[in-house]
């Protein structure tokens, strides 16, 4: 039995600005993703694939069309149904975006601790887990500015992940990255996902991390110009 689409877009369109000022950013766009697909969303500078993720992740309002995400219409929703949606979300910024004066260890432990019905317990032992699987646990209490690039983006990755979210976005998460250290947290997303039944959608600039997803999304001035289907599709 086909299980229902993890986002479903109909008919998205997105203003900036008003009056004569206003501008539109995305023209009717129409996109369906499954629960564990590994989606790559690509295209140029100014194209609005950072308004397309933030409108998923409910960090922006829907203005015209349909956006549903876990079957939860985003249009028109209330502050409670996007909590919702922000509850089951993982966020990866191209910035680590970790707060600095608090350990590699209370970082992830916070993302778990936001998270009802988790005590503290509970979150303590999610987070050390999650911070082995990433590879990270000899530097559980070291703070962010003594790690590498690579390793803040992979405490990034932990506290998206630690919460078992149903989806993981990410913006340009390999950009700060050298070639070798943007591959090792690209690999990493991809088995943690598989192994939560995870579903990721990723922009990227990225030429040499394209093998890992499911699907490649292109838009093009705002507009979804082609999807691919990859080798492992
Ligand atoms: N807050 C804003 N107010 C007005 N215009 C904006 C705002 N944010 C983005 N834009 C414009 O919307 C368009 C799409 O921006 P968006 O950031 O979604 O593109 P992008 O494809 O993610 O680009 P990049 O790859 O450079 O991050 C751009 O023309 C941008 O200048």
């Amino acid at each position: 039995m086909k299980q229902s689409a993890i986002i479903n877009i109909q008919n998205l369109n997105y203003f900036f600005g008003q009056g004569e000022l206003r501008k539109q950013i995305l023209f009717n766009v129409n996109l369906q993703i499954q629960p564990g697909e590994i989606i790559i969303l690509m295209g140029q500078s100014g194209s609005g694939k950072t308004t397309l993720l933030t409108l998923i992740g409910g960090l922006r309002s829907v203005q015209n069309g349909s956006l549903k995400v876990f079957d939860r219409e985003l249009y028109k929703a209330n502050n409670k149904q996007i909590l919702d949606v922000r509850r089951n979300t993982g966020y990866i910024f191209q910035a680590h975006n970790l707060l600095r004066f608090l350990t590699v260890f209370q970082n992830v432990q916070m993302s778990v601790e936001l998270h009802r019905g988790f005590s503290k317990q509970e979150a303590d032992t999610r987070a050390k887990a999650m911070l082995e699987a990433v590879g990270l646990s000899h530097r559980l209490n070291y703070y962010p500015d003594n790690l590498s690039g690579g390793q803040k983006q992979r405490v990034a990755v932990a506290r998206a992940l630690v919460s078992h979210p149903k989806l993981v976005l990410a913006d340009e998460p390999t950009a700060a990255l050298d070639s070798k250290s943007g591959r090792d947290v690209v690999e990493l997303m991809q088995r943690l996902a598989k192994e939560q039944s995870c579903t990721i959608l990723m922009v990227t600039h990225d030429n040499r991390i394209l093998d890992i997803a499911d699907r490649i999304i292109q838009i093009e001035d705002g507009r979804i110009v082609g999807v691919d289907l990859t080798q492992h599709s």
